[in-house]
């Protein structure tokens, strides 16, 4: 189907880890796969490194969309990268030189994503943005999923959003955390067009259904402004 422009990227983290194979099959019509890399430091919650995103990479039938939650990220991240990701995404707060590390990352292949967390400004970021492929507003605090969406980050968005329309980049803008049928709409209007979804595509229901609906929703609201 190819990679639309409101992307629907399931979380895994949500997922049957003793069939991940099988769960990328129920999830094949998304855009992308978000895959959480946690490290137990970072955040308080361990998945997996790179040996498993390196083979999640072989059996995926889409690309992977890579959002790692780690400590030293500028030491770590470029090894994500050389599993042929489609897109890295490393936390602010975690690399010691975000440019350098985004342009490592796309001299490699992979497209280059920053994420902040809940409590980090986007401004110091906002005069960086031709180094960003993608910018990640977390709605929850990272490290689990099945958390409450976070309204209160829509005004970060919505200055992240007016921030890269007025640069004529394209940057896409993603939000994770708590991201639902009830609240997609909302951070459609202030300008996500990415959205992860843990809970709300595998715990709910079909998950093929889930994701129609969740590109529905997210769809007529971005259309509404
Ligand atoms: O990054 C994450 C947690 O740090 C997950 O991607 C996110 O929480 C997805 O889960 P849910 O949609 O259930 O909130």
């Amino acid at each position: 189907m190819g990679i639309m422009s409101t992307r629907i990227n399931p979380s895994i983290l949500t997922a049957d880890f003793a069939n991940l194979e099988h769960e990328l099959g129920r999830i094949s019509s998304a855009d992308l796969v978000h895959v959480d890399v946690m490290d137990n430091h970072f955040v308080p919650n361990l998945t997996f490194g790179p040996t498993m995103v390196n083979r999640l990479q072989q059996v995926s039938p889409i690309p992977l969309d890579v959002h790692l939650m780690i400590d030293d990220a500028d030491r770590w991240a470029p090894g994500y990268a050389e599993t042929g990701a489609f897109s890295v995404t490393f936390h602010a707060e975690a690399a010691s030189d975000p440019v350098a590390l985004a342009r490592r990352l796309r001299q490699i292949g992979s497209r280059a994503g920053i994420a902040l967390k809940p409590g980090t400004y986007i401004e110091p970021y906002l005069e960086l943005l031709p180094e960003f492929d993608q910018i990640l507003i977390m709605t929850v605090e990272p490290g689990f999923g099945g958390q409450s969406f976070m309204t209160d980050m829509m005004p970060k968005l919505r200055r992240t959003a007016d921030a890269v329309a007025a640069s004529g980049l394209d940057i896409w803008l993603q939000v994770d955390g708590g991201v639902s049928l009830d609240t997609i709409g909302i951070a459609a209007e202030n300008g996500a067009n990415t959205f992860v979804a843990g809970s709300a595509v595998f715990n709910v229901g079909e998950p093929e259904e889930q994701i129609v609906a969740l590109r529905a929703a997210a769809a007529s609201s971005a259309h509404q402004h």
